[in-house]
């Protein structure tokens, strides 16, 4: 027996080096000539000199701080290959034992186990150092080694049984929760499983709470599930004693229809599974290998994973005994289910739905939802298969394997990155149950543009597909087809629909829908959702969506309202293979011109003083800088902003076209048409109807100018637009991703916060201070105090509400939805030369640190000394005239 051994987990070492985080990586990983130049050309050395990051070191150190996020580890400048071989877990602990305790406690990973937290005491397995998982045993948490040679396996594993919190380049972190795991049961995963990978990739023993946890939440999972069979809904289980303890139950006992006289449940025959082919795959082609088809990344080859599968392996599996006691348990159920070959049901209420659902949820066994739509010929069948050049990429599969895995549409959430291709998922989903089908869009025009996938990628018959908006009213296919609506048309409420609305939505909940695919299922006001969901009633129900994050924190209404989160795609990992585009984000710092800050100050209206930040002078001389730089290129760019105000004073000035709510379609689609497809046409602006499903994939530049406060989601969104780019496959390309930020206003907090998101996906933000060469461009605006004098004196006219946010008809990003007071994840920016990152020399950039985040969320206000020293003057002056008075 191999001798024990302590874990000092990979939380207690040395001071973190700086690694670039994924999309930053590829860069410096031989970014075509172009690229490094467009960085280069901005490089500001002079600006580095003197000043100093905000953990206290000189900007042009390129010294290294810690904490990056999430354990996070960044090295800057390197290739990944130089960072892997120095990011080597065996240098991490011997250097830790030789610093003292006051480095341990700057390590990258402390942050993850709270202050006190010992695991010291935790058994490290001999061959730990081929072992990919470190597990924190009280509160569920996993850090998963990516540079492992098990790492594929174990994400594989991980993204059904626990929750991702942050996946950067080098570490990944996730939570297992009860949730979590109720999304493994319903895709097929035992608890035996799920107990035994985990210790086969933990470097430590299992401990045995975790297991108890996983064994005492996974044993009530499944057990019951809600069916609906001709409009009515039923409870239904093969073991009728569950369904006696649910009827005892105050909240769903009474929900429960019973007829007159009638006794005990209804009775039916166990529905047999049989194997499932989805449209779109290679078994569907019925070869193995099929010409052209998108291969799946092949797991990195090693040897020492050969040990994870291994039994034998004292480590590698639970005891003979431990073993033998989960197989006595499971064993039981096993029997129960094989002797139950009948299921047993009770009706309920349908208004009663959603109170019964959560109530399930909180007593711990809660219903899943499952559609036997082959068995199902009550409902009339849809003639609709893909066509044969569509071939669904392996991520999508694996998604749709989640849904369609044991041979029936289970109900669920499936989670992949802007642009990966949701639509085609959602397609694919209608094309395998080929039943009525109902597809709800935050907007109109993603209305369109859905109908417009159906009919590439399917061959429905175009007759048998209807959209349904407040514009366009298509009539509705009456024995099965598919119907396309907006959230809104089918949630308003009874009284404010004109009579062919209301014909059209009595005729949608009349029906019985085989699928109902929700679009972008995070946004959807809670609200507004539980009346979709309560009236239209589908056997099974698809949510999709980008980044599963609300800032109103009803996420997890979703899990009892939809169903359990099925797959989740890694951004990076899709980014490196290709699917999405690689992209470098940026943050501008631009100064605040004299005058517009000293406005910016005396204002007490928050509209006004984002519109003067937005309306920046020097945001806007950047603005027009990186166009040019951009444009000279051959990029395609698109500028974003939320306040419609300084959107279309941005395009008057830079001679671009845009289009916002109030642009009428046939001028929208003209301006889309010529940025597409005419040389001339390199640029349009964007007011946040561009947010969402806007499918363009020339876009290769964004620029943003004004955003939703601090919105995660929006800023994931937006990205999306440029993940799609045509020319991602080439050789070293990259799409740019800017945000302009005026510096010393509320922008730069909420830019931090907005950022949260994508840094946990593996972003990393670079701050640019200094765009090199700009006051001397050509026909730069505003350089002298008269034209930023008349630009301020128009920003003053205008009222009130032209400093807010763009409000559009039938979209649902258009409220504001954030809560305030909740915590957010802190974000890192990464310090260096932008130059450097895309292989040239000298740009200047900042990193931030979580505690910085800390310090511009306390400290609101103006920063820099020459603004506060404006600030206190003016407070003086103000003064002295309130004593004059
Ligand atoms: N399997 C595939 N084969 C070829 N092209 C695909 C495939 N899947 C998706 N695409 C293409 O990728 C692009 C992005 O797809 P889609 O619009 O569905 O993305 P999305 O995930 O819905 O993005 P968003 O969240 O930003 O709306 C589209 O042009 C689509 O046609």
């Amino acid at each position: 027996m191999p001798p024990k051994r302590k874990a000092t987990t990979a939380t207690s070492s040395r001071p973190a080096k700086r690694v670039a985080s994924g999309i930053s990586t590829p860069v410096s990983l031989g970014s075509s000539e172009s690229d490094k130049d467009a960085f280069s050309e901005f490089a500001s050395e002079s600006d580095l000199s003197g000043t100093e990051t905000p953990d206290g070191r000189s900007r042009n150190s390129r010294k290294t701080t810690a904490g990056a996020r999430g354990g996070g580890v960044i090295i800057e400048g390197q290739d990944l290959q130089k960072a892997m071989a120095k990011f080597d877990p065996r240098n991490y602990n011997s250097a830790a034992s030789s610093r003292g305790k006051q480095q341990t406690a700057h390590d990258v990973a402390s942050s993850l186990f709270k202050a006190g937290r010992d695991m010291s005491n935790l058994e490290l397995k001999p061959d730990h150092a081929s072992r990919p998982l470190w597990l924190d045993p009280e509160r569920g948490r996993l850090v998963l080694e990516t540079f492992s040679p098990a790492f594929t396996r174990a994400q594989n594993f991980l993204i059904n049984i626990a929750e991702p919190q942050s996946r950067t380049s080098h570490i990944h972190e996730y939570t297992i929760t009860g949730n979590s795991l109720f999304a493994a049961v319903s895709v097929g995963l035992s608890t035996h499983d799920i107990i035994r990978q985990l210790e086969t990739f933990s470097k430590t023993k299992l401990p045995e709470g975790l297991k108890e946890f996983v064994i005492s939440a996974t044993s009530s999972f499944g057990k019951v599930r809600l069916v609906l069979k001709q409009n009515q809904y039923f409870i239904e289980s093969q073991d009728p004693s569950i369904l006696q303890s649910l009827l005892r139950d105050p909240v769903i006992g009474p929900a429960r229809i019973q007829e007159e006289g009638e006794r005990g449940f209804t009775q039916t025959a166990a529905p047999k599974l049989a194997g499932l082919v989805i449209p779109g795959t290679k078994e569907a082609a019925g070869q193995r290998e099929v010409p052209g088809a998108q291969k799946r990344p092949q797991p990195t080859p090693h040897t020492q994973g050969q040990d994870l599968d291994g039994s034998d392996d004292e480590y590698g599996a639970p005891t003979v005994e431990e073993e033998q006691n989960m197989v006595d348990l499971l064993q039981e159920d096993d029997e129960e289910d094989e002797e139950a070959d009948r299921v047993h049901a009770f009706q309920i209420t349908a208004d009663k739905i959603e109170a019964v659902q959560k109530q399930c949820v909180d007593i711990g066994l809660p219903l899943t939802s499952e559609y036997d739509f082959r068995a199902d010929d009550r409902n009339a069948s849809l003639d609709i298969d893909l066509r044969p050049s569509a071939q669904i990429r392996y991520y999508q599969e694996h998604a749709l394997s989640k849904m369609f895995g044991n041979g029936r549409a289970r109900s669920g959430i499936i989670v992949l990155p802007c642009g990966a291709g949701k639509t085609l998922v959602g397609i694919t989903a209608a094309c395998t149950v080929k039943k009525s089908a109902i597809v709800l869009c935050t907007s109109a025009m993603s209305v369109v543009q859905w109908k417009q996938e159906f009919l590439k990628w399917s061959n429905v018959d175009p007759n048998d597909i209807a959209v349904f908006t407040s514009s366009e009213k298509e009539r509705l296919p009456q024995r099965a087809g598919i119907v396309i609506c907006t959230y809104s048309m089918v949630s308003s409420s009874h009284g404010k629909r004109a009579h062919d609305s209301q014909v059209t939505m009595d005729f949608i909940t009349s029906r019985e829908w085989g699928l109902m695919v929700l679009d972008e299922v995070h946004v959807v006001p809670a609200e507004m959702f539980r009346r979709v969901t309560s009236r239209i009633l589908a056997h099974t129900k698809l949510g999709l969506t980008a980044t599963l994050l609300r800032e109103d924190d009803k996420i997890k209404d979703l899990n009892f309202l939809i169903g359990p989160k099925l797959y989740e795609a890694n951004w990076l990992q899709l980014s490196n293979e290709g699917h999405i585009a690689r992209v470098q984000c940026a943050e501008v710092w631009c100064p605040m011109s004299a005058e517009f800050y000293s406005e910016y100050l005396e204002t007490p209206s928050p509209n006004k003083r984002s519109l003067l930040s937005t309306m920046n002078p020097r945001k806007f001389q950047a603005c027009q800088y990186l166009i040019d730089f951009h444009e000279k290129r051959g990029d395609k760019i698109i500028i974003f902003s939320d306040n419609v105000y300084a959107l279309k004073s941005y395009a008057l000035k830079l001679v671009r076209p845009y289009i916002y709510g109030d642009t009428p379609q046939r001028e929208r689609e003209n301006v889309l048409a010529n940025f597409q497809q005419n040389p001339a046409v390199s640029t349009i602006l964007l007011s946040k109807i561009g947010d969402t499903s806007l499918d363009l994939p020339e876009a290769t530049v964004l620029i943003q100018i004004s955003s939703h406060y601090g919105s995660r989601r929006q800023e994931a969104q937006r990205l999306g637009r440029i993940l799609r780019a045509k020319r991602r496959g080439d050789e070293g390309f990259n799409a740019f991703f800017y945000s302009l930020v005026s510096k010393d206003t509320n922008e730069m907090y909420y830019s931090s916060k907005r950022q949260a998101f994508l840094v946990d996906q593996g972003y990393s933000f670079k701050v640019i201070t200094h765009l090199t060469g700009m006051e001397k461009m050509p026909g730069l605006n505003f350089t002298t105090p008269e034209e930023r004098d008349e630009l301020l004196q128009a920003v003053l006219l205008q009222n009130e509400t032209a400093g807010e946010v763009e409000n559009i008809r039938e979209d649902l990003f258009s409220g504001r939805q954030m809560s305030k007071g909740k915590k957010k994840p802190g974000v890192k920016r990464t310090a260096g030369t932008l130059a450097e990152l895309a292989g040239g020399e000298g740009m200047a950039y900042i990193e931030y640190n979580k505690s910085k985040n800390k310090d511009l969320r306390k400290n609101q206000g103006p920063q820099s000394a020459f603004f506060k020293k404006t600030k206190r003057e003016m407070e003086r002056k103000r003064q002295a005239a309130k004593d004059l008075t």
